[in-house]
């Protein structure tokens, strides 16, 4: 029951009630609750302020003497959670301890993440994360998040309606069929969907309790998984098939009738067959986005519009080869084929200088298992197994690698690519680190610091001669919080193609000129918030300006009315209402009549 919604009048009477249930012996924990119905709110990480409660709130809410004395400010609670943090001796264990953070006290976990992003950053995603899904059922302490199995096929809508808060507008869902470059990841996924969550807040200003992270739990085929007892996901082999489909068909069906057919639905690391057909089937029938095709298509667009800017090589004279043909692969390709296609270039030109390398070499008309979205970039020839012997061939001056395999790219890789080009191009994109295809330091050092780099993961600054060279990360968390900002603040219809080339020109022009000159493709980290907040902007204008948004009439000022609905880190003055209802104002006492009319009222 939620004390919250009780009548004050009842409230009034619970002291004296308390006493009386004392006094005849039948008092218990709940009648305590119902004495003290703001208690909980200390325990309820989204009106939580710790030691940030006033004297005034704390007497206020019945919690005077179950704090220390201290009242302390937010800056004083950051600066305490920062030397936590910093006193953590692994990743792991600085992410336990924001995630209790996260659990007891939103507010001030969201500043710390957004205020310290270039540290939180690879702590609460990627690479950390990829050891928190590893590890998911071994540190699992609370979910905050809502899990469907195959088993509540047929019964999600009272899942759906379990959870604790009403106003959802996003949701981000997996079924954790390939969790960033580690495969088959079962119900473990569900780290990664609160991953992406945590970013929607953090970098978008999306409040937090309009998110639901979702994990469709269909099995894994993950041995290690099911073999291992701390496993808590259903131990069966992955469903696939109809099965399947109706499950995610009936999760699609029952989250819009629940929150809204605008609500936003981001679907992410589905293995690619999977995440290609649903984006196909559900693309134009509801707002959703797959982030692995179209939020990693829109980053790899805009490194391409920025080496363009660097070297002034057209991309439409530039050669390309994708290393792996999944999501990211496809998704940035398909990306690359609208630009071009804007530029007036025909499809059959514009696929000429596209090739794709997957695990059995290059794709030509031999190829078997090629997917329908990569079939147009099928090459009539000789078949090549070696990807360094394509490179020699080709020539290409942006190499992209979304292989999931660590170390592909290699010295003799790196060497041909800056043999061939003086500022040749390279985006080692799988994550985590371990699986990324080269490092940092691999890259600028076997291209003599030539190369223009982008990675998944984040890697610190490389020293070669004296020349410092800042990595750019070439993360999907640089457009999925955008993105979402914009749909969700613009009540977005669906979501077109069109709408991410508006994402990728706004994400290439917030990189200054002086990062490009430093051969940096991307705005920094530590700027993501803004970024978000820019890309948000540009692609809700394009959403209005499109017919695209269910909001009317269209704002004046797109900008201030995003900003509006921005998730505010500061504590608010006072406690959130515990009724709904404010406070009546003090009635105006009753003139006194004047004399000789009270006389005549008497008679
Ligand atoms: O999560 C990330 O860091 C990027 C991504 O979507 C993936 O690798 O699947
Ligand atoms: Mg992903």
């Amino acid at each position: 029951m939620d004390f919250r919604r009780l009548h004050p009048l009842f409230r009034s009477f619970s002291r004296p009630l308390l006493g009386f249930c004392r006094w005849i012996n039948i008092y218990d924990d709940e009648m305590a609750q119902i004495a003290r119905p703001d208690w909980h709110l200390m325990l309820d990480g989204r009106f939580n302020k710790g030691l940030a409660f006033t004297i005034e709130e704390r007497q206020r809410l019945g919690i005077m003497g179950l704090m220390p004395c201290s009242v302390r400010t937010i800056e004083d609670q950051m600066e305490a959670a920062r030397a936590n943090f910093d006193a953590r001796p692994s990743d792991i264990s600085r992410f336990t301890y924001l995630s209790a953070v996260h659990n007891r006290h939103q507010r001030l976990y969201f500043k710390f993440v957004r205020e310290n992003i270039e540290k939180a950053l690879p702590i609460v995603y990627t690479p950390t994360v990829g050891d928190v899904v590893a590890t998911y059922g071994l540190n699992f302490q609370q979910a905050t998040s809502l899990f469907i199995s195959i088993h509540d096929k047929g019964h999600i809508r009272d899942l759906m309606h379990n959870w604790i808060d009403e106003g959802v507008t996003a949701i981000c869902v997996t079924d954790g069929g390939r969790v960033l470059g580690l495969g088959d990841m079962g119900a473990n996924a569900m780290g990664i969907s609160l991953g992406k969550m945590i970013l929607y807040t953090a970098l978008g200003g999306i409040p937090p309790t309009a998110l639901m992270p979702v994990c469709l739990d269909v099995g894994t085929n993950n041995q290690a998984l099911l073999d291992d007892p701390l496993y808590v996901g259903a131990r069966i082999p992955r469903v696939k098939g109809p099965e399947y489909e109706e499950l995610v068909d009936e999760f699609m069906d029952t989250a819009v009738k629940c929150f809204g057919h605008t609500t936003f639905i981001h679907f992410e690391d589905f293995a690619t067959p999977n995440a290609l057909k649903f984006l196909d089937k559900y693309q134009y029938k509801y707002c959703c986005f797959n982030d692995d095709i179209q939020g990693t298509g829109a980053t790899g667009l805009a490194a391409f519009i920025n080496v363009e800017r660097i070297t002034g090589l057209k991309l439409e004279d530039t050669v390309f080869v994708f290393v792996g043909a999944g999501s990211a692969a496809l998704g940035i390709a398909n990306m690359l084929m609208i630009e071009l296609e804007e530029r007036g270039i025909p499809p059959e030109e514009a696929t000429k200088n596209v090739y794709l390398f997957d695990a059995n070499g290059l794709v030509t008309c031999e190829s078997t298992d090629v997917p329908d979205q990569g079939k147009r970039y099928i090459k009539p020839m000789e078949p090549i197994k070696e990807l360094n012997a394509v490179l020699e061939k080709l020539k290409p001056s942006v190499l992209v690698g979304a292989t999931g395999v660590g170390g592909i790219f290699n010295e003799q890789i790196l060497k041909t690519m800056a043999k061939n080009h003086e500022r040749p191009a390279v985006f080692a994109l799988s994550n985590p680190t371990t699986n990324s295809e080269c490092t940092a330091e691999q890259a600028y050092t076997h291209t003599e610091g030539r190369v223009l780099f982008g990675s998944g993961s984040p890697f610190p600054p490389v020293v070669i001669n004296g020349k410092r060279f800042t990595p750019a990360q070439a993360n999907n968390c640089l457009t999925f919080p955008g993105i979402a900002l914009a749909a969700i603040c613009a009540k977005a219809k669906y979501l077109p193609n069109s709408v991410f080339s508006v994402v990728s020109h706004e994400l290439a022009k917030n990189t200054t000129q002086e990062q490009l000159d430093a051969g940096t493709l991307f705005p920094a980290i530590k700027d993501a918030h803004e970024v978000a907040f820019n890309v948000g902007v540009a692609m809700a204008q394009y959403l209005f300006d499109n017919d695209l948004s269910n909001i009317y009439p269209k704002p004046d000022n797109v900008c201030e009315f995003i900003k509006a609905s921005l998730y505010n880190l500061d504590y608010r003055n006072s406690m959130p209402t515990t009724w709904p209802y404010p406070k009546e104002p003090p009635r105006p006492k009753a003139k006194p009549l004047p004399k000789a009319k009270e006389d005549e009222a008497k008679k």
